[in-house]
């Protein structure tokens, strides 16, 4: 039986996981942990009995103790309980399915705990990716990757000899609007930018999808799991998202992975590495497909993959600034406080206002993400 806990359970890519538990009879799960979902989460305890249960809002945990009394669980809140959640001792794998820089302090604990990751929280590597992955082989820790292009590469490199790749060529769908002009995005809606062509997913990241700041955060991602450097890591728009990602070996020769938008299978894979399993649903009919495309990425008006190779390539405390920039800024676009275009300005004034600092340690990322968030506010 493999235990695994779930920082994340509630939302897109938590109950796809547990719906690999329900479908899976050697998978249990001891924690759960989500925001305020006092619900969902209950329907979730009263069907995969955890051990650990936690709500990051106070109040939410206090209703749901009362909720699920008749039950043995512990119910926790707050920043320690998303810890108490990463380290319940019986578990071998967590996966951080949360969203935003709340993840790095559970990653952090779960790795020092030596539970292996599944990873799907791409911020936490996006800003403390200089501290977790040395941390991770340092306490003999795996960090596998969720995010579908990651998974993709990380299917690629098995059996092949990291020294021979050439470049990491990611794939994106382009987001609902990759064929827009600059004058056409004044005009967009959130209801527009939630219309995610391919992929059904939480709120932040499908707004993410649409200024291209998502492809950016995957960038940086990549950098870090697989240790390559900038000038190795490129983009491509494959529009239908049939191609998750691809690698450019020395010889030339390319490598990919393909399959229909499903998050399923790179969770899987996760899941159970080096184990392929059996995982039902639909497969590529080649031939009713017809043809795969691709595009230059539209970068001139989608400034999201610019800022990130800039954040990226000036390191430091640099992608924390695009990183917490753009989730105070989806935020606000979320709650219909800032137009879409106004995204990319907040992220631009942040990273010319910041005084870098060089190898930021985890006090210093946390500062840097305040700093931000005042300096928005503030504005
Ligand atoms: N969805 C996808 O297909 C993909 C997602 N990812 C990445 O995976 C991560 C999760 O994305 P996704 O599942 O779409 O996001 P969702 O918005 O669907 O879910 C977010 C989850 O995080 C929980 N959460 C939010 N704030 C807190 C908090 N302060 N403490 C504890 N839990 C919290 C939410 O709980 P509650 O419901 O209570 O608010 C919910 O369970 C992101 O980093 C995303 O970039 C990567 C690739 C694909
Ligand atoms: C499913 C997944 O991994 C997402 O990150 C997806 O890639 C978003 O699509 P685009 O950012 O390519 O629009
Ligand atoms: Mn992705």
């Amino acid at each position: 039986m493999k235990f695994i806990s779930i920082i994340g359970s509630t939302g897109s890519i938590g109950t796809q996981t547990l719906e690999l538990v329900r479908a899976n009879e050697d998978l249990a799960v001891t924690a759960l942990a989500a925001g305020s979902n006092v619900t969902l989460l209950e329907q979730q305890i009263r069907e995969f009995h955890p051990r650990i249960a936690v709500l990051y809002d106070r109040q939410s945990a206090d209703e749901l103790r009362l909720r699920v009394s008749d039950l043995d669980v512990k119910v926790f809140s707050g920043p320690e309980g998303l810890v108490e959640a990463a380290v319940e001792p019986s578990c071998s794998l967590v996966v951080t399915a949360v969203v935003g820089m709340i993840g790095i302090r559970p990653t952090i604990a779960a790795i020092q705990a030596k539970k292996d990751i599944a990873l799907a929280n791409k911020e936490t590597l996006v800003t403390a990716g200089h501290l977790i992955m040395p941390m991770a082989e340092q306490y003999g820790v795996s960090i596998l990757p969720v995010d579908s292009e990651h998974s993709a590469i990380f299917q690629c490199l098995q059996g092949e000899d990291a020294k021979e790749v050439d470049s990491l060529i990611i794939t994106a769908s382009g987001g609902p609007f990759r064929k827009k002009t600059q004058k056409e995005l004044t005009a967009v809606t959130l209801e527009d930018a939630l219309k995610h062509p391919n992929w059904s997913m939480g709120k932040k990241i499908t707004i993410d999808s649409a200024t291209l700041v998502n492809k950016g955060l995957e960038v940086i991602e990549a950098r870090w799991l697989f240790g390559v450097d900038f000038e190795q890591i490129k983009v491509v728009v494959q529009p239908q998202s049939i191609i998750h990602s691809m690698v450019q070996f020395k010889d030339g020769g390319v490598k990919a992975q393909l399959g229909t938008p499903d998050m399923k299978l790179p969770i899987q894979y996760a899941l159970f590495y080096p184990e392929r399993r059996f995982l039902p649903g639909e497969r590529l009919d080649f031939a009713a497909l017809g043809s795969i495309s691709f595009e230059e990425p539209p970068t001139d008006v989608l400034k999201g993959l610019s800022f990130a190779y800039d954040a990226g390539r000036t390191g430091g405390s640099m992608p924390t600034v695009l990183n917490a920039a753009n989730e105070k800024a989806v935020a606000l676009f979320l709650q219909e406080e800032i137009s879409f275009l106004e995204i990319y300005q907040l992220i631009e004034d942040a990273m010319n206002a910041h005084h870098v600092i060089e190898n930021p340690s985890l006090e210093e990322v946390l500062e840097t993400e305040q700093w931000v968030y005042e300096f928005i506010e503030s504005r």
